[in-house]
């Protein structure tokens, strides 16, 4: 700060600052809470300010949020809101595997399956955690670090910005383990890529790379992350080398398969992932951000968040009910076969099994359920 603004502040600003959070700054389990110093354009640091990097901390169950964690969100988001010396926030988590792969599904399988109205109140946090997040008074930057999955898709298309590693897939899981990507992803994604790709991942649940999800616009920015004899490469599970096919139809940013696939798993194997360049990326990006006027800043980004607002704000409570009695039966068997399931087993059910039983009129028991779980005679 130059000398006259810093004697300006000295003899201006309040002696005791009013606290407005409405609580006190805890942490919570499997929640990180950590003030980083901001930096400017040329990367230097700016005394005084700060971004808060606000990480899951679940790595083991790929960052998943069980309901703690969804409260410690929730305190994280109205502390970083509050805080003055905060510039913006960056969302992340531990590790390199994921960001997140939503809601735990052992604690939907082992708490809430069967049990609707408890399932209906941890719905009251999960709602307030993907408001706290579009509501918070700082820019909010995803650092995906790993796969972004389920309800870990919903909260991170709730952050203003994704920049990825590219080795990072992006997808819904709803209609496979009994669940629908209503936690904001049937609000979000039509916005944000169109109809049509909105269907294909909340229906089919097919994940999409990185490098598709910056084509279609989940994410803006997208940076490698595999090393292999010291140099970074493009993910080479995918296709980043030709953008069409021989039918003039885009390949650019698809799984490869066959020979092609399996050279790219040679490659995998022989590298190391280093998120070094995904830090720097998210470090440009809040120093941009530091580098505007913070009240026109905010006014914008309140602005352009809008349309995700008003589609959340329009479904939410109705997504609350419906998913609270949908633990009733299809999530009650969707995510028990997750849980219970295996590698051999599967984790998923027989879909035609169940389909072909409500055919004839079978209705819900808790004999059906169990002869669908995975490995069941
Ligand atoms: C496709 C996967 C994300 C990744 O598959 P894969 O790479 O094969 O890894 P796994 O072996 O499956 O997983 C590694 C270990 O992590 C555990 N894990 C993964 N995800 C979760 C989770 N969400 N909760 C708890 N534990 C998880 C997994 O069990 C493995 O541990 P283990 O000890 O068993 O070896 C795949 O993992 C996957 O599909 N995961 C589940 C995704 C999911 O269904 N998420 C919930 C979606 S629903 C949701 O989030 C909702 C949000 C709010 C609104 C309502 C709602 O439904």
């Amino acid at each position: 700060m130059n000398p006259t603004t810093q004697k300006l502040v000295e003899q201006n600003a309040p002696a005791q600052l009013v606290d407005h959070n409405l609580v006190p700054e805890t942490v919570c389990p499997g929640v990180l809470y950590e003030k980083r110093p901001a930096r400017n354009l040329k990367g230097e640091v700016v005394p005084g300010l700060y971004n808060v990097w606000i990480s899951l901390d679940n790595p083991k169950q790929y960052n998943s949020y069980t309901t703690d964690m969804v409260k410690g969100l929730i305190l994280a988001f109205r502390a970083a809101s509050c805080a003055r010396d905060v510039a913006s926030v960056v969302f992340t988590a531990v590790g390199d595997k994921a960001f997140c792969t939503g809601g735990n599904t052992k604690e939907y399988a082992e708490y809430y399956a069967g049990n609707p109205q408890e399932y209906r109140q941890y719905m009251r946090l999960f709602n307030d955690m993907v408001s706290a997040i579009l509501g918070c008074d700082k820019p909010v930057i995803c650092r995906v670090n790993g796969m972004r999955i389920g309800g870990g898709q919903e909260i991170g298309m709730a952050a203003d910005f994704t920049v990825a590693q590219d080795l990072a897939n992006f997808g819904q899981a709803g209609p496979k383990h009994g669940s629908a990507a209503i936690g904001g992803a049937t609000d979000f994604l039509p916005l944000m890529i169109g109809c049509e790709q909105a269907m294909v991942s909340g229906t089919l649940c097919e994940p999409f790379s990185a490098h598709k999800a910056n084509r279609l616009g989940i994410c803006m920015q997208i940076v490698p992350a595999l090393k292999v004899d010291g140099k970074f490469i493009a993910n080479p599970l995918v296709v980043t080398d030709r953008y069409l096919d021989e039918f003039g139809r885009i390949i650019h940013g698809e799984f490869k398969t066959g020979d092609e696939l399996a050279a790219g798993k040679e490659l995998m194997k022989r590298g190391e992932i280093d998120l070094s360049l995904l830090d720097e990326a998210v470090e440009k990006l809040c120093a941009k951000l530091i580098s505007t006027f913070p009240e026109c800043l905010t006014k914008s980004f309140e602005e352009l968040r809008k349309p995700k607002l008003d589609a959340w704000n329009r479904n939410k409570e109705n997504s609350r009910a419906w998913l609270a009695l949908n633990m009733m039966n299809e999530a009650r068997t969707g995510f028990r076969a997750f849980n219970e399931g295996n590698k051999e087993t599967g984790r998923e059910i027989e879909f035609t099994d169940l389909r072909q039983a409500l055919a004839k009129g079978m209705p819900w028991t808790p004999e059906l359920i169990e002869s669908l779980m995975p490995g069941a005679k």
